[in-house]
């Protein structure tokens, strides 16, 4: 057991289909864990399968010893948030409503308004993803990456001490995108343990402590990003001859793709 969550030998099928097949993986409080692999690999259906969204058929996933799937919605929502691929759809609510969603698993049944500190964090997480002047349009009137920064900030807003993202930098702009990761960062960099599933190789390689290369439902490499993303599991997994660079200010990989000849 460590500090953080455990995804210990966990299968899953969908349609009679194999889905996760004895993944094992582990992601640590104060690092940003990405969690890379091609369409279909697994990475929706594992972080479903994290918060117990999904059912499996083996294996445990644990977070700081605690079965996870198996909690109470209540008691894991204070402790887990979770930001999907697609946003839920909050039709009828303000941007801020949005975000106050987040404060819900800290409210009592019998209080009738936000406190003052719901919406102290709130306003705090707004403004962290750029959105203040926002906050009273409705939420299904915004663009994609508006409402993607807003299900962010939700998540933000939840406080917790693990963050589960999918592709959280989809429909941003490259600021808002640097801006996204940066928060992620900071927010790991305080004790949080943020597990993040990326297409964009590039992001996961300047941003992320360690990855996880799911294909075909298993683990195939974890580890630092300048082991993990070899030319060699690139072509395998993603089918791309790839060469590798270092970025010329940060020094972490920085991957350019040709399709193989
Ligand atoms: N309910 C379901 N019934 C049948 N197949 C399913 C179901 N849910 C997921 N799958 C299949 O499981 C596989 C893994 O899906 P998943 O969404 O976890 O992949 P992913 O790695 O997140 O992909 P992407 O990068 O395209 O978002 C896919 O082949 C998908 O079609």
């Amino acid at each position: 057991m460590s500090a953080g969550l455990d995804i210990t030998d966990v299968s899953a099928t969908a349609g009679g289909e194999s889905i996760l097949n004895g993944v094992t993986m582990r992601a640590l409080p104060g690092s940003l864990t990405g969690l890379i692999g091609p369409n279909g690999a697994g990475k929706s259906t594992l972080l479903r399968a994290t918060l117990g969204l999904v059912p499996t058929t083996s294996g445990t996933i644990t977070f700081v010893g605690n079965d996870l799937p198996a909690m109470p919605r209540r008691n894991r929502a204070r402790v887990a948030a979770f930001v999907e691929q697609i946003g839920a759809n909050e039709a009828q609510l303000t941007a801020r409503e949005v975000v106050m969603l987040g404060r819900i698993p800290f409210q009592s049944v019998w209080q009738a308004e936000p406190s003052p500190e719901d919406e102290q964090i709130v306003t705090e997480a707004i403004a962290a993803v750029d959105m203040s002047g926002f906050e009273h349009r409705q939420y299904n009137t915004m663009s994609g990456g508006e409402q993607q920064r807003l299900q962010i900030a939700r998540a933000l807003a939840q406080q917790p001490r693990l963050l589960l993202l999918d592709e959280p930098t989809n429909h941003l702009d490259v600021h808002a995108q640097l801006t996204a990761l940066n928060l992620l960062r900071t927010r790991a960099q305080s004790g949080a343990t943020v597990l993040l599933a990326l297409h964009d190789l590039n992001l996961a390689a300047a941003f992320c402590d360690a990855l996880v290369v799911l294909h075909q439902g298993r683990v195939v490499a974890q580890g630092a990003p300048q082991d993990v993303l070899t030319p060699a599991l690139l072509r395998t997994v993603y089918n791309v001859d790839a060469t590798l660079v270092s970025h010329p200010t940060s020094g972490r990989p920085m991957i350019a793709y040709n399709l193989p000849a």
